[in-house]
């Protein structure tokens, strides 16, 4: 451990040290990021980038008095560090261990849960206002917010309120002209002529009757000390624009900003990605769209895809790189995403409209009211559906089948596998008579030689993948293979039926009118929330059809999962293998 920084629990202790010492912290303080992250893994660049500025806010602030609130908190690991922490760094994201972002129960330091873009401005100024109205002149509220991030609709509706509210409220944008991806959009276009100093129109942010102050140097520690001072003494709102370099102290990070946002293993001292032989893996799932769509718009010029600022976790980039002029990055803008879909699918084009399952909340009404609603065949591609596991609670995509299967015209389909997949959006963009959710997981698929030729994939109907004898297990989606593991390893799988019911809505009812009266016991399989899934649609249908039948529903329980890797927490829920195999002989005992 380095000097300076082993003798900082707190920012009570970086307060008592001088500014001269400040460049010697902030640079231990990289490389103990850069230490832990090289091997435990995680979200790099973004804290690499914001170093100085978590000192500097940590040192002229008086934390946790003074309120801090991150926006997105991937960036918030010097945050942590420096807030008693440290000692406890290396179990970031891990089963047990801190998690990635900030969380209210983890330190009173972090002032708001955060994992979502674009609410830090929201919940700073309500702490803002609650403060005035408790009489409280002298706390500062601050949000620190990325320029990807502040371009999402939520933060522009919390800076057209801060604007006319008398709060004591300073918004910090972090700069670094990217997102995930290189940010979009004619707000990025605006803040690159700001810091080119080509900028004729008005200062937006001026205009929204914030006190602007900047663009300053992010990394040059004094300079943002001394202006966060001054800032200190201006009690109205006020805005700092910081230029920061994403990756800022490791030049592969700053050289493959993308890459390094989320880089997995590498050579703390070289930077050099740790290599990963994956020519014997199946694909991740999310490449298996990024391929197949290519595949289909080149046949198809109806054809367009939307991302909302995710083309590399997506996969959509290779679309946006073959065929860039039917495929767009919208920004953070999920609820924009989604109606940009729709008002394309009115003029005949068929959008894919690939969102993050847990972003997708974001845009439940534009789901609902514009797309639903009217009837519109939107072709929503939820990736990162299930537990995604060390993103944790915040990002896990376990809600979907739950908060989709309740709206009308809404089809619902969850492929078992890669093949699967591709046929889904093969028959989607045929030409559908209702908008289609297909939602699949994080990660690899099971299959090798994937690219098979399309087949249409009859709507409503699911498949029997195992016949049996004394127990149905109905599985939707990918979790389905985990029963097909079971049931290849285990002796009792003559007893065992396994049907793939591809399809929560509609579901195939004559099939399961077959299932319900050759089957005592039926166990339903979901990586989603039991309360509203796939589970409670069968529960609905057996009720309704006045079947008794005995049904195990095994699926995320009722409370929010937190972080760790996907198998330790398909265990911690009763939907692993081996939990599944203990299900199955306790059933038949
Ligand atoms: C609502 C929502 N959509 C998408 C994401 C995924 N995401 C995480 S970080 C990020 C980019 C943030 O860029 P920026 O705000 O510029 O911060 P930086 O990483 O540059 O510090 C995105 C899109 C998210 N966390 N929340
Ligand atoms: C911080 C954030 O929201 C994104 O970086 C997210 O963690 C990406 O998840 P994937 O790694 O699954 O693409
Ligand atoms: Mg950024």
């Amino acid at each position: 451990m380095n000097k300076l920084l082993s003798d900082i629990n707190s920012p009570i202790d970086l307060r008592k040290l001088s500014k001269e010492d400040l460049p010697k912290i902030a640079q231990e303080l990289r490389e103990f990021i850069i230490d832990i992250v090289a091997t435990k893994e995680g979200h790099l660049g973004a804290s690499l980038g914001v170093v100085e500025l978590t000192i500097a806010l940590h040192y002229v602030f008086n934390t946790p008095k003074d309120l801090l609130v991150w926006d997105v908190g991937h960036q918030a690991y010097g945050h942590k560090i420096l807030t008693e922490r440290k000692d406890v760094f290396h179990t970031n994201r891990r089963r047990n261990g801190i998690s990635g972002f900030p969380k209210r129960d983890e330190s009173e330091y972090d002032t708001f849960g955060v994992g979502h873009s674009s609410t830090a401005i929201s919940a700073a100024l309500g702490m803002a206002i609650a403060s005035k109205l408790q009489k409280n002149f002298t706390k500062q509220h601050i949000a620190v917010v990325g320029d990807a991030s502040i371009a999402s609709g939520m933060a522009f509706e919390a800076m057209n309120h801060a604007g006319v509210t008398d709060t004591n409220i300073l918004v910090i944008l972090n700069d670094n002209a990217i997102g995930i991806d290189p940010s979009v959009g004619a707000l990025k276009m605006y803040l690159t002529n700001v810091k080119k100093g080509t900028q004729k129109q008005d200062n937006i942010f001026e205009a929204l009757n914030f006190e602007y102050s900047g663009p300053i140097d992010g990394h040059d520690i004094f300079a943002v000390v001394a202006e966060l001072e001054r800032l200190k003494t201006v009690k109205s709102p006020k805005f700092l624009h910081v230029i920061t370099t994403k990756g800022k102290g490791l030049k592969q990070a700053e050289d493959n900003q993308v890459t390094y946002h989320a880089p997995g293993k590498f050579d703390k001292v070289t930077g050099e990605l740790t290599p990963k032989d994956t020519t014997h893996l199946p694909p991740k799932f999310q490449d298996v769209f990024g391929y197949t769509i290519v595949e289909l718009a080149k046949e198809n010029e109806k054809i367009v895809g939307i991302t909302p600022a995710m083309p590399t976790g997506s996969s959509l980039k290779y679309m946006m790189e073959e065929i860039p002029e039917r495929a767009f990055d919208v920004g953070i803008a999920e609820q924009h995403a989604v109606t940009l879909a729709a008002g394309m699918a009115t003029q005949g084009l068929i959008p894919f409209c690939n969102v993050y399952s847990t972003f997708l909340q974001r845009a439940y009404d534009q789901v609902i009211h514009d797309v639903a609603l009217q009837n519109l065949p939107v072709i929503f591609c939820l990736d990162r559906a299930g537990l995604v596991g060390e993103d944790g609670a915040t990002h896990h995509g376990v809600f979907d089948l739950a908060y989709l299967r309740c709206i009308p015209n809404l089809i619902i389909f969850a492929p078992l596998d890669e093949v699967a997949l591709r046929n889904i959006m093969y028959t989607a963009q045929l030409g559908l008579k209702h908008p289609i959710a297909i939602r699949y997981p994080r990660g690899r698929g099971v299959l090798l030689d994937w690219k098979q030729p399309f087949q249409k994939i009859e709507i409503g109907k699911g498949n029997c993948i195992q016949e049996g004898t004394e127990i149905a297990v109905l599985s939707i989606g990918a979790i389905g293979t985990i029963m097909i593991d079971v049931l290849q390893e285990t002796t009792f799988s003559t007893k065992v039926a396994q049907y793939d019911m591809q399809f929560v809505k509609p579901l195939d009812e004559p099939l399961l009118h077959e299932i319900f009266e050759k089957f005592d016991t039926i166990v339903t399989l979901e990586d989603g929330v039991i309360k509203g899934g796939f589970g409670s649609a069968i529960s609905e249908f057996a009720s309704q059809h006045n079947y008794s039948n005995r049904i195990h529903f095994c699926g995320i329980p009722d409370r929010f999962i937190e972080h760790g890797t996907v198998e330790e927490l398909h265990s911690a829920c009763g939907i692993s293998k081996n939990a599944m195999k203990e299900l199955l002989i306790s059933i038949l005992r």
